[in-house]
C-alpha cells in the first residue's frame, strides 16, 4: 500500500512510462500533462503559481524571465527528469526559492551505448549502407566497397570525462582496445590507461574519434568551434551525445562539407528538434533523434529518481539529487 501524500500539488510536464505514472498517481496529488511538446511560456508561469512541485524536462525553458514573472511562487522544487538541466536557469530558480534536482547516474550506461552506436555507425558508414540497401541500388559486395574507419586500436578523445564520458571510454577501451585521451582541469583516476591532453585543440588534433560529453549551458556553448574542428584530422569523426549547443553547428557543417573531417554522429542539435537540411543531406553524417536514454527501463529509472526528489521535498526531507 503506497501512502497518499495529503499536502502538495504536483505537475508532471509530460506523459511518463506506465510504472512512473502509476507510482505518481498513487503517491501524489498529481496532474500529468498529456502533451509531449515542451511547456509554453504561459504554462511554465502558471506551473510556478499553481503547483508545489513541477517535474520538468528537456525543452521546458525555465529561464530567468519566467521566474521573474512569478515573484511569490508556490513551487518549491523543479525536479528535472534528466541529468542535463541547461534548460533551467538554476541560479534564478534558487533566487526565487525554488530548488532544482536532476537524475544523475540513471542515464549513464544507456547514453554511453548510444555514443558507441554513433561511433560505430559513423566510422563504419552504417547509415549510408543501410540507405543504400533500402534504395534497391546495392550492386553487391566487392573488396573496396564502402570502406570505413576500423575502430580497434584507434585513439578516442573524450571531452568531459564525467559519468557518461567515463562509461564511453570504458566501453571503447575494454571493448574495442581503443586508446583514451581527454581534456580536464586535472588528471582523472580511471580504470583504463588514459592520457590528459594539454588543450582541447591538441586533443582534437591527435584523435581518430572525438566525443563530446560535457554538460550544456553558457560555459560550454560552442566549445567545439571552427578552431577545434580545423585541428581534427581529415579521417576523424566527431560524435556528440551531450547538448547540441556545445557544437557550433554552422562550423560543423562547413567542416563536413569541405571534407576537413570524415564524418559526424549526432544525437543532439543546436536548435533541436530542427536539424539543418545541410546535415540531413550529407551521407557522412549519422543523425539520431536524441535517443540517449530512450529505453523503457532507463526512462522508468529516471522517472523514479525524479519522484524520489518530489517525495523528499513534500515530506520535508533532504533532496537526494540537488544540482
Ligand atoms: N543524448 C542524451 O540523451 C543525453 C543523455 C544524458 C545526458 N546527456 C548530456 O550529457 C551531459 C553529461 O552527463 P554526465 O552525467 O556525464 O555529467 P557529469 O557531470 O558526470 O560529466 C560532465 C563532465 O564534463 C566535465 N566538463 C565540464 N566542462 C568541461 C570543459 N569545458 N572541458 C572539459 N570537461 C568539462 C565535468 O568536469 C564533468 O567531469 C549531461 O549534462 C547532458 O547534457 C545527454
Ligand atoms: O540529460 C538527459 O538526461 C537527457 O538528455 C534526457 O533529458
Amino acid at each position: 500500500m503506497v501512502a497518499q501524500h495529503a499536502a502538495g500539488r504536483v505537475l508532471i510536464t509530460r506523459p511518463m512510462t506506465a510504472a512512473v505514472e502509476a507510482r505518481a498517481r498513487a503517491a501524489f496529488n498529481v496532474e500529468i500533462r498529456a502533451r509531449t511538446a515542451p511547456m509554453s511560456r504561459a504554462e511554465m508561469v502558471a506551473s510556478l503559481q499553481d503547483f508545489d512541485v513541477v517535474v520538468a524536462t528537456l525543452g521546458d525553458a525555465y529561464s530567468a524571465e519566467i521566474f521573474a514573472e512569478v515573484p511569490a511562487p508556490r513551487c518549491r522544487l523543479l525536479a528535472n527528469f534528466g541529468v542535463g538541466y541547461n534548460h533551467i536557469n538554476a541560479e534564478a530558480a534558487r533566487a526565487a526559492g525554488i530548488e532544482v534536482t536532476n537524475t544523475p547516474g540513471a542515464v549513464t550506461d544507456a547514453t554511453a551505448d548510444i555514443a558507441l552506436t554513433l561511433m560505430l555507425m559513423s566510422a563504419r558508414r552504417a547509415g549510408e549502407g543501410e540507405r543504400l540497401v533500402r534504395s534497391g541500388n546495392w550492386a553487391g559486395w566487392h573488396p573496396t566497397q564502402m570502406l570505413g574507419l576500423h575502430l580497434s586500436g584507434k585513439r578516442l578523445g573524450v571531452i568531459g570525462l564525467g559519468r557518461i564520458g567515463d562509461a564511453i571510454a570504458r566501453r571503447a577501451h575494454f571493448g574495442f582496445g581503443m586508446e583514451i585521451a581527454y581534456v580536464a582541469r586535472s588528471d582523472k583516476e580511471t580504470t583504463y590507461p588514459a592520457q590528459r591532453a594539454q588543450s582541447l585543440v591538441a586533443l582534437a588534433a591527435e584523435v581518430d574519434i572525438l566525443v563530446v560529453a560535457v554538460p550544456g549551458g553558457a560555459e560550454t556553448r560552442h566549445l567545439i568551434n571552427a578552431q577545434v574542428l580545423d585541428a581534427m584530422q581529415p579521417h576523424a569523426h566527431l560524435v556528440n551525445i551531450a547538448r547540441g549547443e556545445v557544437v557550433d553547428e554552422a562550423a560543423l557543417i562547413a567542416a563536413l562539407q569541405a571534407g576537413r573531417i570524415a564524418g559526424a554522429g549526432l544525437d543532439v542539435y543546436e536548435f533541436e528538434p530542427d536539424v539543418p537540411e545541410a546535415l540531413r543531406a550529407m551521407e557522412q553524417v549519422t543523425l539520431l533523434p536524441h535517443l540517449g536514454t530512450a529505453t523503457e527501463d532507463v526512462r522508468s529509472h529516471m522517472g523514479h529518481m525524479a519522484l524520489d526528489n518530489v517525495a523528499a521535498c513534500l515530506e520535508g526531507r533532504k533532496l537526494p539529487n540537488p544540482v
